[in-house]
């Protein structure tokens, strides 16, 4: 079967301008491809590059090289090559993200919040509210919690509210940033579920799970990342003393 993704070549680094224009390589010669209905699960220490990778392939970090392609029926596209106004399309239709911690919008409710991806695509409001009410009650967000803003909700319940968010587009590429780090043992199983449900329907997924248990149960492929590292020591550099590269998208 084609891959949905195929990766070649893929390197990264950063330039630190805090420590003198330090140059940092944090992958080399990265390649993967990813196929319809399987999850694939980024394994290696804190600071291989993980997230990083999952950065690039949302648009939000530049690659250094490589080639990363998505197919459709009607042939391939290059990321490298698409201009910035393309990505909205892209993540709004394709590729969907759900990230370890929630960007809420201020006075937005928590329904609002995980319809708004269906809504973005121009779906029915009824149908959209019922699907993310459906969302949120299977993640047992607490009723009470949906007409509420999410800025002053626990760790925990801003998690369920991204995922809920990240789920209900039911996107044909997701990547998964740690979308269990802050569930308890019943909000894992449901996202579990969810996962295993994405992939029933043909979803191809990109993970992170630290949780092993739950990458035992989600993962098809593992794919090492210290295979495409520069150097195994940098993985202990701490990322808060670095200068923070803009986004680009
Ligand atoms: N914006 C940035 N600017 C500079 N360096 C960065 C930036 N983002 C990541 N890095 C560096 O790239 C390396 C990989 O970071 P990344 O967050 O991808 O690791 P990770 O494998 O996801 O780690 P963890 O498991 O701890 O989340 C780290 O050394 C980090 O310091």
């Amino acid at each position: 079967m084609t891959p949905i993704l195929t990766v070649e070549g893929l390197g990264k680094g950063f330039v630190l301008h805090g420590q003198g224009g330090l140059a940092l390589t944090v992958m080399r010669d990265l390649a993967l491809d990813l196929r319809r209905g399987e999850c694939l699960v980024l394994a290696g220490p804190s600071g291989i590059g993980k997230s990083t990778l999952l950065k690039i392939l949302y648009g939000n970090y530049l690659a250094g090289e490589g080639r990363i392609r998505l197919h459709f029926s009607d042939g391939p596209m290059e990321l490298g090559k698409l201009p910035a106004h393309a990505w909205h399309a892209l993540r709004r239709d394709v590729i969907g993200y759900v990230s370890q911690f929630l960007r809420v919008v201020p006075r937005v409710s928590t329904c609002e919040v995980v319809m708004e991806p269906l809504l973005a695509r121009g779906a029915d409001a009824v149908e959209s509210r019922y699907r993310a009410e459906t969302l949120l009650a299977r993640l047992n967000l607490p009723e009470r919690l949906w007409s509420l803003p999410p800025g002053t909700f626990s760790g925990g319940e801003q998690q369920r509210v991204n995922i809920a968010r990240g789920f209900i587009g039911e996107h044909p590429l997701l990547l998964l940033d740690e979308p269990t780090a802050s569930l308890d043992a019943a909000n894992r199983a449901v996202v579990i579920e969810l996962i295993r449900e994405a992939k029933a329907r043909g979803a191809a997924m990109l993970g992170i799970f630290h949780d092993e248990d739950v990458r035992e149960r989600v993962a098809d492929r593992l794919l090492p990342l210290e295979n495409y590292m520069d150097d195994p020591s940098r993985a202990r550099i701490d990322a808060s003393q670095l200068l923070q590269e803009n986004d680009h998208a």
